[in-house]
Formats: C-alpha cells, sequence, structure tokens
C-alpha cells in the first residue's frame, strides 16, 4: 500500500511545462522510517530508546506532508475560473510559505507574492488559488529561484494573463542555524512575464508590494 497524505489536493502532477514532477509513484513512508532510523544510528543516537521509537514514523507522515506537491497538479487548482471583466492587475501579496532547501533538506520559509494581469477576455482565477499555487510549488525538495520561476510559469501556462509577477522573500535555515550562519539574511527573487515587463505596470506591481 502506499502512503499518500494531502489535506485536498490528490490530482498526481505530470505537467512537464511547469515542473511537474513525472515521479509516478507517491511518498514511500516505510521507506523513509527505515532512512531516518539509519540516520539515527548515524549521528550516534539510540534509536531504540524511547523518546526516539516513533520518530521515524513521525518524520515519514511530516515528510509526507511536506514533500505533497510533487503529486499535485498545478492545472487542476487554475482550472477554477470567473469571467468577472476585470483587465487589471490582480495581485495577492504576503503570501506565507514553508519549502525545503534541496541542498540541505532544511526548511526555507518566508512570502510570496503573486500577481497577473488577466487575459483580455477578463476571465480571473479564484484568488485562494494563488496560494494554493505557491503551496503546490513549496511543498517540494525546492531552490528559491526554481520556486519562483515555476509559480510564473504556471500562471503563464493556464491562465494566459497578459502579464505575470512573482516576488517572493525568503530566510534559508541552512544560513541560519549553520554554515555560515546568518539568521535575518533575506534572499529576493521575482520573476515576470508579458506586460509586466513594461517599466510602468512593472512599477506599480512592485510598489504595491512593497508598501506595507
Ligand atoms: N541559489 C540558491 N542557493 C541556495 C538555495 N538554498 C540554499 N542555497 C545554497 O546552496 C549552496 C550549496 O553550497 P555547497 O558549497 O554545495 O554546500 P555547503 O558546503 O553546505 O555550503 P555552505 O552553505 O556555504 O556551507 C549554499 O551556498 C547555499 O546557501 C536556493 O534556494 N538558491
Ligand atoms: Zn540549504
Amino acid at each position: 500500500m502506499t502512503h499518500f497524505d494531502d489535506d485536498d489536493l490528490t490530482a498526481t502532477a505530470d505537467h512537464s511545462a511547469v515542473g511537474g514532477s513525472g515521479h509516478h509513484h507517491k511518498v514511500d513512508r516505510p521507506r523513509i522510517e527505515a532512512a531516518v532510523r539509519e540516520i539515527l544510528l548515524a549521528i550516534g543516537e539510540d534509536p531504540d530508546r524511547g523518546g526516539l521509537q516513533d520518530t521515524p514514523k513521525r518524520v515519514a507522515k511530516a515528510y509526507a506532508e511536506v514533500f505533497a506537491g510533487l503529486h499535485q497538479d498545478p492545472g487542476s487548482v487554475l482550472g477554477t475560473t470567473f469571467d468577472l471583466d476585470h483587465e487589471e492587475l490582480v495581485l495577492v501579496k504576503d503570501i506565507p510559505f514553508y519549502s525545503t532547501c534541496e541542498h540541505h533538506l532544511v526548511p526555507f520559509h518566508g512570502v510570496a507574492h503573486v500577481g497577473y494581469i488577466p487575459s483580455h477576455d477578463g476571465r480571473v482565477t479564484g484568488l485562494s488559488k494563488l496560494a494554493r499555487l505557491v503551496d503546490i510549488y513549496a511543498r517540494r525538495p525546492q531552490v528559491q529561484e526554481r520556486l519562483t520561476t515555476q509559480i510564473v510559469e504556471a500562471l503563464v501556462t493556464f491562465l494566459k494573463p497578459r502579464g505575470a509577477i512573482v516576488v517572493v522573500e525568503c530566510e534559508h535555515m541552512c544560513m541560519s542555524m549553520r554554515g555560515i550562519r546568518k539568521p535575518g539574511a533575506k534572499t529576493v527573487t521575482s520573476a515576470v512575464r508579458g506586460q509586466l515587463h513594461d517599466p510602468a505596470t512593472r512599477a506599480e506591481a512592485m510598489s504595491l508590494i512593497l508598501g506595507r
């Protein structure tokens, strides 16, 4: 039996244009459990002591949640659209998220700002879908640059907007708790497409994003 957890999105991702994983298996929890037991042994711990007995199971459950985005389809999320006749910028800002650095498998977290200028027929998606899109790509082993690009590419692919902008601001735990140890350092990445390349349009979006 495969163990696959998620709250409410269950479609299997296979959309290569927007970074579908191409993996057809789901999260294999027994395999994670065995690996976590090995790690505990390798760091010199006793995986059989009371406090650690259930840890491999807990980690497997947590990983199934944290990496659930590998098995979710951004197209099915952005498929809900409304004909609202709004042809100007729609921006959801300060969307909080947690992701996992693919280099160290420790968290990076912050906020994403996601905006687009709807297509000429004025079709817009539900606002919550923009936040769902962020989670689908955040819940994978990631680097911040790819996360940013995948979100903007999904907007372009599924909404055919006249323009799109994604700005992501993160603190990387791999830079805070270990290595260079610079807690508080923030990494900002952005990606723009279409009409948001226009300096005035881009400046308007950026002032909305930065105006706190
Ligand atoms: N570009 C980019 N780099 C990242 C991201 N997350 C972590 N990194 C970096 O990935 C790099 C990996 O560098 P390596 O030299 O291979 O690994 P390392 O010896 O653990 O590096 P240090 O973190 O400098 O100790 C580090 O510089 C991290 O800061 C990310 O989202 N984007
Ligand atoms: Zn890292």
